[in-house]
This record gives C-alpha cells, structure tokens and sequence, in this order.
C-alpha cells in the first residue's frame, strides 16, 4: 500500500471481540484520541443451553459460538467507525485485533470453520467453543494427572495445572467425543487466528495465544508426542498436526487486507493487520503499563489480572507466564477470575426479587444501579454474608472449574442489595488472594490499573476492590482498552515508515491516559476488611483445598441427571452471560 496517496492524519483500528459482543474503535495515531466506537452484538450470543436454528440440547458447562458474529463485526462496526469519525479509509494505516481465549474452533484444509459444511451444522463439536467452555474438565484432569505424573516441565510455567479452559482440553474433548470432527478438522484454530486469516488470508497463531493457551515455549516449542500419546494413543500427533502453522509475534504484521476483506469492511486492500492478541493483554498496553511491577485488572464478564515483572518465578494458580509475552524484555503473568461482571448479572437476572425490577425501573435506573445504590448505604461487614466467588469455577488460585458458588450469613432479613454488595465484596478477596500469591512468590505488585467494561459501570465496585486489596487503583481513561491496545498493535504493524511506530512502548508513551481520579482505600474499612478476608480465606480454603469434595459432587450428580435426559426446561430464561442484549437491558 503507498501511504503517501493520502495526505493528512493516520488512524488505526483495533477491534476487540468481546464474550457478547465485537467492537471496533478507530484512533489517533498521533495522541491516541478514540474518534469513534461501535458495537456490534453477536446475532447467536452465547450458546449454552442448545444450538440456535436446529434445537440440538447441550450439556452442561458448554458455551458455543459462531463464527459468523465475528465477521458480522468487521461487517458493521468497521465501516460504521470509519463513517462516524469522518475520515477517508485511505486514512486507516493499520489494523488489530483482541479476542476472547481460549475460543477455538475446527477448520479444513481451506480454513474454512467445519461448522459451515452441510454435513456439521446440526454437530455441537464443529463449533466454536468459547473460553467459558468448562465442559472438558475431565480432559484437563487427566491432563494435568499425566503431567504431574510424568514431571513435565510445562506445568510450572502454568501455576500447576493447565485449565480446562484450554486448547489441549477441548481438543481433546473433541477426540473423545467426536473422533469424527477431529479427524475432519485440518487444523484447530484460536478465533484470534480464524478473524485475521479471514482478513489477510495468512493463517498464523499469534504468539500470546499459542504461549498462553496451547502450551507453546518460544524455546520448547509444544510439548512432546509422547505426553500427548500418554494422553490418548489417538492423540499423539496433535501438536505436530493440529495446530501446526507459524507462530507470528508480535510487534509485526501478520499479513495485510485482501481485496475481499476490504471490501467487505470498506477498507482499502494492502492495510497492515497485526497478530490477534488476547483480549486481557491487549489491556496492558491499552492503559499504557510496560514496566515490572504493574498490575492490569481487566474487569468485565470475567477479570483477567496481568502483571509485568522482570523475574521468573514459579506463582501458585496462574494461568501462565511468558517472557516478550506482551512488552518486549518483560515476563507477563496472567491470572484470572472466571466470574466476575457475569456473577453481578446472574444475580440480577436470575435472583433478584421482580419488586427490585419495578422500583428500579420507577426511578428510571438499570437493576445494577439501584443495587448499587442501595448496597453503597450499607458498612462492610453490615449485611453479615460471606460468598466464594466461583459461580464460573475457580481459574487462580485453585485452577477447578468442580468449585461452584456459596453464600453463607443468609437469615429471614436478608436483602437483595446486601447479597449484591457480599458478590462485589467476594470478587474483590479474589484478587487479594491472587495479589498475595505473586507476593508470596516474590513477585512484586506495585501499582494496580483497572479496564474494561466494570470500572465504568459500577463505582461501588471499584471501591471495594481498593478497600479489600489496600491499594490505590487507577482507572483507564479508555472506556475501550482492550481495543484501544489492540489498536496500538495495527500502530506498530504498520510501523514508523507509514506513519505508525515501531515499538509498543512508543505508541504507548503517545497514545495512552489514564484518569486523573483514582480509588484510594478507606482506612477505616480497610481493618474490617481485613477481618472478612480471613473469613473468606477460610471457606476458600475449605472448599477449595481441604478435600471437602460437596461442590465436586453436586456437579457430578448433576451431569448424570442431564445425560439421563433431565436437562433444563427449554421455557426457562437463559443464564446470565447468555444473549447481548438481554443482559445489557438491566
Ligand atoms: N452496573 C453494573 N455493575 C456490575 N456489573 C455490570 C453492570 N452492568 C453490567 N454488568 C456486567 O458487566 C459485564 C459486561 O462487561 P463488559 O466489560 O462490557 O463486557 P466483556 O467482558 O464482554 O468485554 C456483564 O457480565 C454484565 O453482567
Ligand atoms: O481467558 C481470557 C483471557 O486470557 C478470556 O479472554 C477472558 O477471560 C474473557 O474476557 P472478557 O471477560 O473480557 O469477556
């Protein structure tokens, strides 16, 4: 592409494919200003409960998508940033792009999604399976049983236990439970590398994905065949087979707009497009963190903490590290809570009582807001309540997708603002007891950041979070961080001879802002905080590692009753988590 065609200033867009939704945002080169943002929904949401248009049940823990939504984003958000900032698509010098992960799906020798062939659509296995997909958990517990067995080095690097989150455990879910997908699959790709393929026509892994998800080592490569083979003889050559192709890192492009894309987003052809990124470290630029120490809390539907670090050590519970991982010279840790903004919309979609509904919307608020009103009267400790946060499992510390939530301290007087302000309260010991096993360690947590959607939405939330954890967080000015990062990335695949940079700490130092605000902790509650830690310490490590296996079994009891043909009633709400919109609108 000859940028010189155009006179003027450059822009970038980052798209960031959120759980819900995509959005794209188009940005400054030169100070990072977003100049217009759109969000488009995913037409098929989430699919937990059956497979849209054809009626086929799923079972419990599963969470499908499609990979239509993913283009219907490039479709309409696109050209509708373009349009709406009033530039020339000329102007566009780069592209990047986020997404959810591990979210993979099966593709053929073309790169074509199995689920489009005649012969799969009505096959849950050719489909998309997102992050939130916990249905392989039995294939991460062999996983991690045959390489604590076989003293696989790996598994350090993953805090002790790889989730079932993961692309090796839906991988093999697909092999034990659908051999003929997996044989028909050419390739088994993160939707990361599906969306840049599908622009650029080059199918490359990005490295992040690959090192974070698919148990890749820039210097190990994926693990040995025979791991694999001790997995399963069927599965020896997965690595080898399927999820061969070039790892692309980051800091260049991995390809450039076909014809085809452009057209389709009304960009020009020849438009630099760098390596998806994982939407929680695209965050890390995306508030501007490069140095060791820094914390990134990117806080939606899940939270996803990011740390910057200068050592290598092995941390109890995280979900990985990798070293150039997200800022070059630097490890990256990653640990995460699987629930978070989804646990505040179950409750408000699914347990709140319908009078709460009528006064909020006689006061003209949101479900959350009255909530949050009303629960921000109330002290720390008041309510009397104590929940564990693993309504999605436990991701860090304790790697169990079998842990499920608990509310203890409910009487007669229980209130529904009170319960709402214990599940804040519970995702915020979560992140204390993740900060504490970085320090525990010996990997320092100086300064905390905050991102994503929730810091936004919900003050009270923030609040608690610096009451809890005993820290001051500083809040994003971006509303839309991680596209704002992945932005940075098009900024830095372009690089500086066509108007972009050529260092991700360049574009950070022009292009990031954090608020002038920040949430300092009370030191008055702080000390009764401290106090409910220690109840919650106590439950959490009850539950969590004192062989009380009441959680674990519950699960169980409840997969067999839906394999006996017992599954939820098709006339009930979907959960929380489920469809945009319905989950917006309170
Ligand atoms: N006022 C609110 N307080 C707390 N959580 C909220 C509020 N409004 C929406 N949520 C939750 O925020 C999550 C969406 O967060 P967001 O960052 O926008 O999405 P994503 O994680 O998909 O990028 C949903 O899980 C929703 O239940
Ligand atoms: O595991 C992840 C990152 O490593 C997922 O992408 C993440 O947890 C889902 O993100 P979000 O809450 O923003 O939808």
């Amino acid at each position: 592409m000859n940028m010189d065609k155009e006179a003027g200033p450059r822009y970038v867009i980052g798209i960031d494919f959120g759980t819900a939704s995509g959005r794209a945002v188009l940005v400054d080169v030169r100070d990072g200003r977003e100049l217009a943002w759109h969000v488009t929904p995913y037409p098929h949401g989430v699919m937990e409960d059956e497979l849209i248009g054809c009626g086929i049940r799923l079972g419990p823990e599963w969470a499908l998508q499609h990979p239509g939504d993913y283009v219907e984003v490039l479709r309409q958000s696109v050209p509708a940033v373009v349009r709406e900032a009033g530039v020339s698509s000329g102007q566009v010098i780069g592209i990047g792009v986020d997404f959810t992960s591990c979210t993979m799906l099966p593709v053929d020798e073309a790169g074509t999604p199995l689920l489009l062939k005649e012969e799969y659509r009505r096959e849950p296995h050719a489909f998309v399976k997102l992050w939130k997909h916990h249905a392989a958990q039995g294939e991460a517990d062999l996983i991690n049983a045959v390489a604590a067995e076989r003293g696989e080095a790996f598994l350090s690097r993953y805090g002790g236990k790889i989730s079932s989150e993961w692309m090796v455990p839906k991988g093999l879910q697909v092999l034990r439970e659908a051999p003929e997908v997996y044989a028909a699959a050419d390739r088994f790709v993160e939707a990361a590398d599906w969306i840049v393929f599908w622009m650029t026509g080059e199918m490359k892994r990005s490295s992040g994905c690959a090192g974070y998800k698919a148990l890749w080592h820039s210097k190990e490569g994926y693990p040995s065949a025979a791991f694999y083979r001790a997995l399963d003889p069927r599965f020896e050559r997965f690595a080898e087979t399927k999820l061969r192709g070039e790892i692309a890192p980051l800091g260049r492009a991995a390809g450039r707009l076909t014809g085809e894309a452009a057209a389709v987003m009304g960009l020009h052809p020849g438009i630099p497009v760098a390596p998806g990124m994982i939407d929680a470290h695209a965050a890390v630029p995306g508030v501007g963190a490069t140095k060791p120490g820094q914390m990134v809390l990117s806080m939606g539907t899940s939270l996803c903490h990011l740390l910057l670090s200068d050592k290598e050590l092995a941390v109890e519970g995280i979900c990985g590290v990798a070293r150039d991982g997200i800022i070059p010279g630097l490890y990256a840790y990653e640990a995460g809570q699987a629930a978070v903004g989804d646990l505040f919309g179950w409750y408000v979609q699914q347990a709140v009582p319908a009078y709460v509904e009528r006064v909020a919307d006689n006061e003209g608020v949101t479900v959350h807001k009255w909530l949050e009103r009303r629960a921000s009267r109330l002290r720390p400790g008041e309510h009397g309540l104590m929940a564990l946060d693993w309504w999605n499992g436990n991701r860090s510390v304790l790697v169990n997708a079998n842990l499920s939530g608990l509310i203890i301290g409910l009487t007669l007087q229980s209130k529904p603002e009170e319960i709402y302000r214990a599940l804040l309260e519970a995702t915020a010991f979560g992140t204390r007891k993740v900060i504490e096993a970085f320090e525990t360690a010996g990997v320092e947590v100086r300064e905390l950041f905050a991102c994503g959607g929730l810091p936004g939405k919900n003050r009270l939330l923030m609040q608690i979070f610096a009451d809890v954890t005993g820290r001051e967080i500083k809040i994003a000015a971006s509303t839309q961080t991680p596209a704002l990062g992945a932005a940075m990335l098009g900024a830095v695949a372009a690089g500086s001879h066509c108007g972009g940079y050529d260092r991700i700490e360049e574009a950070a130092e022009r292009m990031v802002r954090v608020q002038e605000e920040t949430y300092r902790p009370n030191p008055a509650y702080r000390a009764v905080y401290d106090l409910l830690y220690r109840e919650y310490t106590e439950l959490h490590d009850l539950f969590g590692r004192g062989g009380r296996e009441a959680m674990a079994r519950l699960k169980r009891l409840q997969r067999e009753a839906a394999a006996a043909g017992g599954q939820r009633d098709p006339e009930m709400p979907e959960q929380g988590g489920g469809r945009a919109k319905g989950n917006e609108r309170r």
